[in-house]
């Protein structure tokens, strides 16, 4: 079976820093991929050459069988992306901006009139369509991205960080409307630094890091990097940066990170044996006062994996 998306090799520097490295996965017809990373890890240098925008040092892009660099226009047109940036014009109407990209794509004005009333129904914002787009909220104008990105049918929609910046409505609907899509057969390439949305939306994921896919699989897959490594949070008061410092140095303590004002994330083996140890390290420096064992999740994985927290 032919990939609808699938990039090799992928490489870019910009002067020392190599932003990306090497690299390479396939996403299926009807599957939802996703690139997880935090800020900085080259999700959006990837996706800019995934989509043309960005030439590669090295590396090619396949696009439902169209090589994206030898054939660029007939990959583009498979291709629906929605850039982290919002790129809508302000004074126009949310319509006036659809039918603005609708003939940047080409289609026929009968055609693009009906594709307009159908996107921005899935987006939901049907009653607000002849509306500024600079009254909308920073959620609507993101649907409205999405719903360009959508007008020219395209076989793989890749949304770059998209519920950056947007209420709890709009993140709804857009979650649903991805899944939506996925459901009727859409490709999609999702990243984000939030990794409840891709462990929600995504059936495969690729961990990212300073450039590079440093582990690919399923959920379940990268929760099993972890082994017989439990997650345990620790909340204390007192001085937390030194505690944090103890705890690293336990034996069997595998991770340890701050995790907000008043706790402490650890990766440890045989969690329940090693607490005892863990509050007696800790002596004299911090109290605990409440101890979690928590199900591992693809941010333990990612704390496995990289050594450092997802949302740095
Ligand atoms: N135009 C540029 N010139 C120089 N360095 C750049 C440029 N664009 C990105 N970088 C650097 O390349 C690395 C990867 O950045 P990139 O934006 O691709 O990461 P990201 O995972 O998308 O992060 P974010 O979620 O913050 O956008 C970073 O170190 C960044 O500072």
């Amino acid at each position: 079976m032919t990939a609808t998306l699938s990039c090799t090799g992928l490489s870019k520097r910009y002067g020392d820093i190599l932003a990306v490295q090497d690299v390479g996965f396939f996403i299926e017809k009807g599957e939802a991929y996703g690139l997880l990373g935090p800020n900085g890890a080259g999700k959006t240098t990837a996706i800019s050459m995934l989509v043309g925008l960005l030439q590669p040092d090295a590396g090619s892009v396949q696009v439902c069988g169209h090589d994206l660099a030898a054939d660029p226009i007939a990959a583009k047109a498979k291709i629906g992306y929605v850039p982290q940036e919002i790129a809508l014009y302000p004074d126009l109407t949310a319509r006036e901006n659809l039918r603005f990209f609708g003939r940047l794509y080409g289609l026929p004005r009968r055609e693009l009139a009906k594709r307009i009333d159908e996107v921005l129904d899935f987006v939901g914002l049907s009653d607000r369509a002849d509306g500024k787009i600079d009254t909308y909220s920073g959620g609507m104008k993101r649907r409205i991205n999405i719903g360009a990105a959508l007008l020219h049918r395209p076989q793989v929609l890749i949304l770059d960080e998209p519920t950056v910046g947007v209420d709890p409505q709009s993140r709804k609907a857009i979650l649903d409307g991805v899944e939506q899509l996925v459901a009727d057969g859409m490709s999609l390439l999702y990243t984000s630094h939030y990794m409840e949305e891709v462990e929600r939306v995504c059936k495969r994921v690729g961990i990212i890091d300073h450039g590079r896919v440093i582990a690919e699989g399923t959920r379940k897959e990268l929760v099993s990097t972890l082994g017989s490594a439990d997650r345990v949070e620790l909340v204390l008061d007192g001085d937390l940066d030194v505690a944090t410092e103890k705890l690293r140095a336990v034996q069997g303590v595998t991770e340890a990170v701050r995790a907000g004002t008043s706790s402490i994330r650890l990766i440890v083996n045989e969690g329940s044996h090693l607490l005892p140890t863990l509050i007696a390290a800790v002596q004299g420096i911090a109290v605990v006062t409440a101890v979690e064992v928590i199900e591992p999740d693809l941010e333990a994985a990612f704390l496995h994996l990289t050594g450092n927290k997802l949302r740095d």
